[in-house]
């Protein structure tokens, strides 16, 4: 088999690169990482990302890190299989970077330090909490906008831009900030629609918990 991940069940970075792989339909090795014993900061897996995190990926000859660019990859290079994930025409394709843009340097910065804090890696007193909620609560309220004049962040159909979201809009789901995304319409809707994807429910089932 050709395409390797690297990773380990529970890293949201990962999730971002398998939800991309079903949607595509590419099978794929996955070798876990022993995060535990510091596998990632060994010489073997420096080789594959110098930066020592998960995920990094292999097909055949090439070798790659960071999950968005590891998913555009996936997407063109398998362009002919599975749901198009990137849109062809030029100008839908300048705004499906807008909003890939968005989610990493607006949506992803807010949430991560939401996740960070839900699971006790920084200790949130009230007013983090507070002002990273607030963060959030201002992107949703673009996306609120948005979604109410499309189905998806790009328009009808789905794609990487809101594929990206996937990992961590499930984690926040089952946190108090869930809250933030169920009081928005449209944003619910979306939610519900890009979290019951087939190709994410793959991605959940293969976790054990
Ligand atoms: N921007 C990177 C983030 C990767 C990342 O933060 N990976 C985490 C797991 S989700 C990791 O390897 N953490 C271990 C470390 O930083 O030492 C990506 O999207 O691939």
């Amino acid at each position: 088999m050709a395409v390797k991940v690297y990773g380990f069940i529970g890293s949201n970075a990962v999730y971002r690169v398998l939800a991309s792989l079903y949607e595509k339909n590419v099978d794929f090795e996955f070798i876990t990482v022993n995060m535990a014993g510091r596998e990632h900061k060994r010489p073997r897996f420096l080789a594959r990302n110098p930066f020592g995190q998960v995920p990094a990926f292999e097909d055949g000859d090439i070798t790659l890190f960071e999950s968005r660019a590891i998913t555009q990859y996936v997407a063109r290079k398998y362009a002919d299989k599975g749901t198009e994930l990137i849109l062809k025409d030029p100008i839908q394709m300048a705004i499906q970077t807008v909003w890939m843009e968005v989610e990493n340097q607006k949506f992803d910065r807010a949430s991560w330090k939401l996740m960070e804090i839900a699971m006790g890696r920084v200790r949130g007193g009230p007013e983090l909490v507070a002002e990273y909620e607030k963060k959030l609560s201002d992107v949703l309220d673009v996306y609120e906008a948005r979604l109410k004049e499309n189905k998806y962040l790009v328009g009808d159909s789905f794609t990487l831009a809101d594929l990206h979201h996937q990992p961590n809009i499930n984690f926040l789901m089952s946190t108090r900030v869930k809250r933030l995304f169920e009081s928005r319409p449209y944003v619910r809707a979306w939610v519900t629609d890009i979290l019951s994807r087939p190709a994410w429910l793959k991605v959940m089932a293969l976790s054990p918990w």
